[in-house]
């Protein structure tokens, strides 16, 4: 018999090929093929349900995490699956593990920092896993401002070892993901100390644990920080503290690409930036851009499918009530939100190759493209976690009532989620450095020095300064050349703006200091203009089947429109547009959305997520909502017993004393 799909009449109405949507989400086909497969391993093996997780204790949710991730490098050996593959998997299990950080900060870390010796000993350890790593670099005091790290590195010409120690408690360690309990190794970041001078901050590889009791070394004392936000989420992670009390290792443990130590203690500073001691931040702050579009994504998927299977008001002679993605405020809600989950999609597929393009020049000594890598890799980290973090939340409340049930997944994406705007580099810190990029950009302009990459549109101030906006029907902001240049205009008047006001301080980073605010607005333009641009060069490609391409431009104006509509002030004030414009490009947004409606659950269909991992009854494929949700009730441990545990104490004597004050 073939199963029920509430929303087949939905699927019916789409004007595109699924298929094809399917792939230009994956990036390619065989992105489809590889993460369509590893998706099904990982829904269809019960070891990796995670129904349940939210009811879990800590310490058994820790535990269950342990098991999965057991479970999966087991699958990942047996079935010889790819690095590509093996991460897909481990996504895929969606559970916050000690594995991320190994895999993900942990080993990039010693590729990045370490010299070809140290790869050699320690990569093939870590990629077997007979040692597990974290990357220990925040500590209680000091999280943001990395040079303000204390705890110190201190060589010892006498043994030629390097004596680690905490020396405040402000020191200790405090956040690393997996050292709790898990870690038998770090990259510890400590402040390198050589005859009696400071080098400032620099990685040291540190073995925490014993190999065969998981006890930890001598000086070391090391556990977890406790309970996080939310129930389940986060709390997977063994975040952790750590105290070192002189604690020796080898000077070859030091991470030595960027500066050296040689076996007399002196400092050796080479040709590289030391701005590399940072580039695994640059590296997780890259792929963070691709995990926004993901997460987005989910959200919208559930708060979209269920919007067309809930109906309130509207029933006309007894006939259904309206479903409530029909409602106007709800497209203006959702569909923006969708459009933002594909635009982020293609950001961060571009980001990815700006990455891969600034590591093969680093590793031929050319440095001269990492100041725009740290800036867009910063800004986009920043501008798409905060709008995919606000967004989880307004597609909770979309959903409405349902919306707050722990069982349409959202709550759990959000608690999960809302940490990467603090991670990685607090959002507004990470703005900040972007301004700085910008206004040096600025300052540069007269010098002859021409602007390149994302700042090449700032080599064409003197026509965006003065240029004037061309619109005059709804319509005519479809043209993508009309839509770029209120962009450009906005982002470079801001920033001009803004130069001009910083030149007004003797002192500039008293200036600097007293402009933030505005200056954070500054690169929140500069990004956002990013975002429209590189959707529009995706529109610029070959992009087969039947109306793909025709929903992504509508997608990539909604995406632009509602910018301009949501930021019209800044349009409006800077003079790139009149207000009449700003009023057209809303009548223009309506019709789009219009456009987007029939579409909606093809597009979030193109997502290709498996019911397991959207972990939803909301947003389940078939929108058998109610059905699932009664059958969902009846399964809460609260409902095991028709009378509740503590009646007896509790509940009765109230009732009773109700009973004997109605006597008297
Ligand atoms: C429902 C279930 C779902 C399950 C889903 C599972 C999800 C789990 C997935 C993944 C797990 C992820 C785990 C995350 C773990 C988190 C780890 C961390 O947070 S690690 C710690 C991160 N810390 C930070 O980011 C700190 C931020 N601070 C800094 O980066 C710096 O201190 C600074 C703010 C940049 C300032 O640095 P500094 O004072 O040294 O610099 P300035 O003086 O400001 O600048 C000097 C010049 O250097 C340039 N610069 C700065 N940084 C960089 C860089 N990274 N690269 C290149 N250049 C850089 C800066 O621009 C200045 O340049 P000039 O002006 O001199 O030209
Ligand atoms: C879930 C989670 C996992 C983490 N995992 C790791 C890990 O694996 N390894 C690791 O080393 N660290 C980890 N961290 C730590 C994380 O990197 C830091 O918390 C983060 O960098 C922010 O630093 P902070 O906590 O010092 O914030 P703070 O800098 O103290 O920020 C507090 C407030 O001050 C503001 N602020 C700070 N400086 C400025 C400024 N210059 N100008 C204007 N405003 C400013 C911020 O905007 C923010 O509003 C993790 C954190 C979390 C929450």
């Amino acid at each position: 018999m073939e199963a029920l799909d509430y929303h087949a009449e939905e699927r019916r109405k789409a004007e595109f090929n699924l298929d094809e949507m399917k792939i230009v989400w994956a990036g390619s086909r065989r992105n489809y093929e590889l993460s369509d497969r590893v998706a099904r391993l990982v829904a269809s093996d019960p070891v990796f349900r995670k129904d349940n997780r939210t009811m879990l204790t800590r310490k058994d949710l820790f535990k269950d995490t342990l098991r999965k991730a057991a479970h999966a490098w087991k699958r990942i050996i047996d079935l010889r699956l790819s690095e590509e593959e093996a991460n897909m998997l481990r996504s895929y299990v969606d559970q916050p593990a000690f594995t991320d950080l190994h895999w993900g900060m942990f080993i990039p870390a010693i590729k990045g920092q370490g010299t070809s010796e140290q790869h050699e000993k320690w990569l093939p350890m870590a990629y077997k896993m007979q040692i597990i790593g974290c990357y220990a670099q925040t500590e209680l005091g000091h999280g943001s401002n990395v040079q303000g790290l204390e705890t110190t590195a201190t060589f010892d010409p006498q043994t030629d070892e390097f004596d680690l120690h905490s020396p405040t408690l402000t020191s200790s360690k405090w956040w690393p993901g997996g050292l709790g309990k898990v870690s038998t190794h770090a990259v510890v970041y400590a402040r390198l100390i050589t005859g009696g001078q400071d080098h400032g901050v620099h990685g040291f590889i540190v073995q925490l644990r014993g190999l065969d009791d998981h006890l930890p070394l001598p000086g070391i004392t090391v556990g977890d920080i406790g309970m996080k936000f939310g129930s389940g989420a986060y709390n997977s992670m063994d975040n952790g503290l750590l105290r070192f009390d002189h604690v020796r290792i080898p000077r070859n443990q030091m991470l030595m690409r960027v500066s050296q130590v040689t076996r007399e203690g002196k400092f050796v500073q080479s040709d590289v930036p030391r701005q590399l001691v940072y580039g695994t931040m640059v590296y997780v702050r890259q792929t963070i851009v691709s995990d926004a579009s993901c997460a987005l994504a989910r959200a919208v998927c559930i708060a979209t499918r269920y919007s067309a299977v809930r109906r309130q008001f509207g029933s006309q002679n007894g006939g259904p009530e309206i479903q409530v993605i029909d409602y106007k405020t709800q497209q203006s809600r959702l569909f923006p939100l969708l459009a933002s989950a594909y635009a982020f999609r293609f950001v961060g597929e571009w980001l990815k190759w700006l990455y891969t393009d600034v590591t093969q020049r680093l590793q031929a000594n050319d440095f001269s493209t990492l100041p725009e890598a740290h800036a867009c890799t910063a800004g986009l980290k920043s501008m798409t976690t905060s709008v995919t973090a606000d967004a989880i939340e307004e597609c909770r409340k979309l959903c409405g009532g349902h919306g707050y049930l722990s069982n349409s997944g959202l709550p759990e994406l959000f608690a999960v989620y809302i940490p990467t705007c603090t991670y990685e580099g607090d959002n507004v810190v990470l703005l900040l450095q972007v301004a700085r990029f910008l206004m040096k950009t600025v300052s540069q302009l007269g010098s002859g020095k021409k602007p390149v990459g994302t700042t090449a549109y700032m080599g064409r101030a003197e026509h965006l300064m003065q240029c004037r906006c061309e619109v005059e029907m709804a319509q005519d902001w479809l043209k993508p050349s009309t839509i770029l240049e209120a962009f450009e205009a906005r982002a470079v008047r801001m920033s001009i703006a803004c130069a001009k006001s910083l030149g007004k301080f003797s002192n500039p980073e008293d200036g600097f200091a007293e402009l933030s605010p505005d200056l954070v607005e500054v690169a929140i333009a500069h990004c956002q203009l990013i975002v429209v641009s590189k959707f529009l060069e995706k529109l610029q490609q070959d992009i087969p089947g039947k109306g793909v391409k025709r929903q992504l431009e509508i997608l990539c104006n909604v995406y632009a429109l509602h910018l301009l509509h949501k930021h019209l002030g800044d349009f409006v004030a800077t003079g790139c547009i009149t207000p009449n414009q700003g009023a057209l490009a809303n009548e223009q947004l309506r019709l789009l959305y219009a456009q987007v409606r029939p579409n909606a659950i093809a597009l979030v269909d193109a997502f290709n997520y498996t019911d397991h991992y959207l972990g939803s009854i909301l947003g389940c494929y078939d929108g058998n909502v109610y059905q699932k949700l009664y059958q969902e009730a009846w399964k809460d441990p609260l409902n095991d017993t028709v009378v509740p545990d503590g009646y007896l104490e509790y509940l009765r004597p109230i009732l009773k004393q109700h009973i004997r004050t109605a006597r008297l």
